[in-house]
């Protein structure tokens, strides 16, 4: 198949080499102008892959079938309309992130959109990705009545297993942000590995039991104390890590704070539900991004839960 991989980080340079090495013809899209781009992976066993990639080929972008898109939530709606127009119709545009409320920004395109989250653990040290741990990737269309685009599942999972398709991938994304809502923001507040997070868990039942609230109301049947095991089970597994966001925080990027806990908090003013410990911990990270410099919330964001 012919693929673009539009941002071309840690998980972005995962996904070119897997691919690639799975004998598809794969491009990757970058912010500079480069005609082509050399990636180093580090694989969970130690084997080293290192393949030079075309890279911003806009004829390859007119052909490609595929577009998987790997970047941070806030850059993916310009980036992705920005180039839309030059791909066919027929291209399935993939949005792998975290977070959520990406989709919304985006308007109808001919192309069909899939969402994808993953489990992955991958991050970028002196130029190689260090591919830390081997997880799980869902993927499937945010509305259900898209027609199955499952082959495309096992397409990836040949590359880069295991991969799941789900016909409606809205549960999953949800419990992956019910997660992230919980960890990311806590790793900020005590300035720690996932794992010393364990001990809080006052603090983690209460983010929780806001959490579901709000999932219920979303239809999803969540229950607090199964999202405490979730989150209890991610923090024991990802022990010694350090949250995505909490690099973030310390590299001077901006982080996903709006598209994990700021969409949840969108989601609870519509159906009037208080989560008071998830709003404090959201505008303490925002705190924190201001006086490191980063933009404010955005406009399309901003007071809607203040
Ligand atoms: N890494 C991981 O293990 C996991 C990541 N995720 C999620 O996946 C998403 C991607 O994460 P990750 O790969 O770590 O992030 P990275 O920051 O490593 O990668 C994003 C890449 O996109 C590039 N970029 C930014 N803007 C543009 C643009 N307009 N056009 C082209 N390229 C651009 C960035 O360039 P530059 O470096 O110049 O900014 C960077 O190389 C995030 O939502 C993250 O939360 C989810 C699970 C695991
Ligand atoms: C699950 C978790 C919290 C693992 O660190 C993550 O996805 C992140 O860091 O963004």
């Amino acid at each position: 198949m012919k693929i673009t991989v539009l941002g071309c980080g840690a998980l972005g340079q995962l996904w070119l080499s897997a691919l690639h090495r799975q004998g598809h013809e794969v491009q990757g899209w970058l912010r500079s102008a480069q005609p082509s781009m050399t990636v180093h992976i580090t694989a969970p066993d130690g084997e080293r892959h290192r393949h030079s990639f075309p890279a911003n080929d806009p004829q390859w972008l007119a052909n490609s079938e595929l577009l998987l898109v790997t970047l941070k939530a806030a850059q993916i709606s310009s980036a992705v309309l920005q180039i839309q127009p030059l791909l066919p119709p027929h291209c399935t545009i993939v949005l792998m992130h975290n977070g959520m409320g990406v989709i919304d920004e985006l308007p109808p395109l001919p192309q069909t959109v899939l969402r994808a989250i993953t489990t992955h653990s991958a991050w970028r040290h002196q130029g190689r990705v260090i591919h830390v741990a081997h997880g799980v990737t869902h993927l499937g269309p945010v509305a259900c009545d898209e027609n199955p685009l499952s082959p495309l599942a096992d397409l990836l999972h040949e590359a880069l297993p295991e991969v799941a398709w789900h016909n409606d991938i809205l549960p999953a994304c949800w419990n992956k942000l019910a997660i992230n809502c919980v960890i990311n923001p806590l790793s900020i507040k005590y300035d720690c590995p996932n794992g010393e997070l364990l001990q809080y868990s006052g603090e983690i039942t209460t983010l929780c039991e806001e959490i579901a609230a709000v999932m219920n109301r979303e239809g999803l049947h969540a229950d607090a104390r199964q999202l405490q095991q979730s989150v209890t089970h991610v923090m024991q597994n990802s022990a010694a890590n350090y949250s995505s966001m909490l690099q973030d925080i310390r590299t001077g990027r901006r982080t996903e704070i709006d598209y994990i806990t700021g969409y949840l908090l969108r989601k609870a003013v519509g159906y009037g539900i208080p989560v008071p410990a998830n709003r404090e911990l959201y505008q303490r990270v925002k705190t924190k991004e201001s006086a490191d410099g980063h933009p404010k919330i955005s406009a399309s964001l901003s007071g809607a839960w203040q």
